[in-house]
């Protein structure tokens, strides 16, 4: 590697205060793991040359967000002809999705893939109608298994996931392995469908064939409006950005506690948002301003959980608010297991049974509409 290696994207912020999108380019120097900012519009120097630990280079990719200095900034380009021969055969992207047979793996397949070093960049629980199926299945109608498929995708939940990896569509169709199941246990055992599905429609998983399918579905996906939040006997949790690579195993604790997961979103909280979200807390939490920088500073998953007298079992599932104490005094936890301090403490989970109604319209009402 040259001592003089360096990525270069362009990226955006919006600045409110302006009401304007500023441009920059983002350099990233990997010989000591450096970067700076350079104001696009003003030919100056915006950020000068510093390390920045909180950034990684595998965090740069077109679409992404990264929070630098609490700006949360766009990634939309790449700035020169290096970085893009660099980035874009081997960070690509690709469209994931858990089939209604897998809901009660789904902590298990989305730990799976963090450990195969897939990304997940985006995420949305959504419920297909009979009618999205068919629009999403088109090119198998006609075919004999095509109502069974159609019909069996729009039974229950669904979780599309955009997946970020090097070669990412042959990366995660080698995860998934082959179509029938049966097949895959013997061809292919430690493969997802070889794990996880039971026969031919019930194959737990589905990938794009293609960067064209994959942008063609994720596009369809993440334009369907079927959020299925019921927004009644539910409270909110959040995963917060330090613990997103655990999101499988606490989604898997949450689910074996017997709770369901009704609703589930990847969201990226900007400063306003997040400080309206939690402005109960502002004069009350003395970590008031550090929980607002930490919950801006990547993706967070919000999901809407239901049980009877939920907020309150839920929270006993979630933990001592500082994770020191959960681990002496509830160490079988989701804090305890998964904290790091009074901020980075694992989850966010409603505290009174009258706001988990409110707090989950936040998010499966207000955020997802705006
Ligand atoms: N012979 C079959 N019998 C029953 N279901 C089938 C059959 N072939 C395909 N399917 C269902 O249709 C889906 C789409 O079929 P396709 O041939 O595109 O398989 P794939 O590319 O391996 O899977 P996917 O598109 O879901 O990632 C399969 O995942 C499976 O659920």
């Amino acid at each position: 590697m040259s001592s003089e290696e360096r990525y270069v994207f362009v990226i955006e912020w919006f600045d409110q205060a302006a009401s304007l999108i500023r441009k920059y380019n983002l350099t990233y120097f990997t010989v000591d793991n450096t970067i700076d900012m350079f104001d696009i519009k003003n030919r100056r120097v915006f950020l000068k040359r510093c390390q920045y630990p909180g950034l990684s280079v595998s965090e740069l990719f077109i679409g992404a967000t990264v929070t630098i200095y609490s700006r949360q900034l766009k990634v939309v380009d790449y700035a020169d002809v290096f970085t893009r021969q660099r980035f874009e055969t081997q960070r690509s992207k690709t469209f994931g999705m858990i089939k209604p047979d897998c809901y009660n793996n789904i902590g298990k397949i989305i730990d799976i893939i963090y450990s195969k070093g897939l990304r997940i960049s985006n995420l949305k629980m959504v419920r297909m109608t009979l009618t999205n199926a068919r629009q999403f299945y088109a090119e198998h109608t006609g075919k004999p298994f095509f109502e069974d498929l159609t019909n069996f995708m729009s039974s229950d939940v669904v979780v599309g996931m955009e997946l970020v990896a090097e070669n990412a569509v042959p990366k995660w169709r080698e995860l998934m392995g082959p179509t029938n199941p049966i097949a895959a246990k013997t061809d292919a055992p430690n493969t997802l469908r070889a794990i996880f599905g039971t026969q031919g429609t019930h194959n737990a998983v589905h990938g794009s064939d293609s960067a064209t399918s994959a942008n063609r579905e994720l596009n369809f996906f993440f334009n369907l409006p079927n959020s299925p939040a019921v927004l009644n006997n539910c409270t909110c949790c959040i995963i917060k950005p330090h613990a997103i690579y655990q999101a499988g195993k606490i989604i898997n604790m949450i689910l074996e506690e017997g709770f369901e997961i009704s609703a589930m979103m990847m969201v990226h909280l900007d400063k306003p948002t997040a400080e309206e979200f939690f402005e109960v807390y502002k004069g009350v939490l003395p970590e008031f301003t550090a929980l607002v920088d930490h919950m801006t500073s990547g993706p967070c998953i919000a999901m809407e959980i239901r049980q009877e007298n939920v907020v309150n079992a839920f929270r006993q599932v979630c933990g001592p608010l500082d994770p020191e104490v959960a681990k002496h005094l509830r160490s079988n936890t989701i804090r305890a297991a998964f904290g790091i301090d009074r901020v980075q403490n694992a989850v966010h989970c409603t505290d009174l049974p009258e706001d988990g109604v409110l707090e989950c319209e936040y998010f499966f009402r207000i955020l997802s509409g705006r």
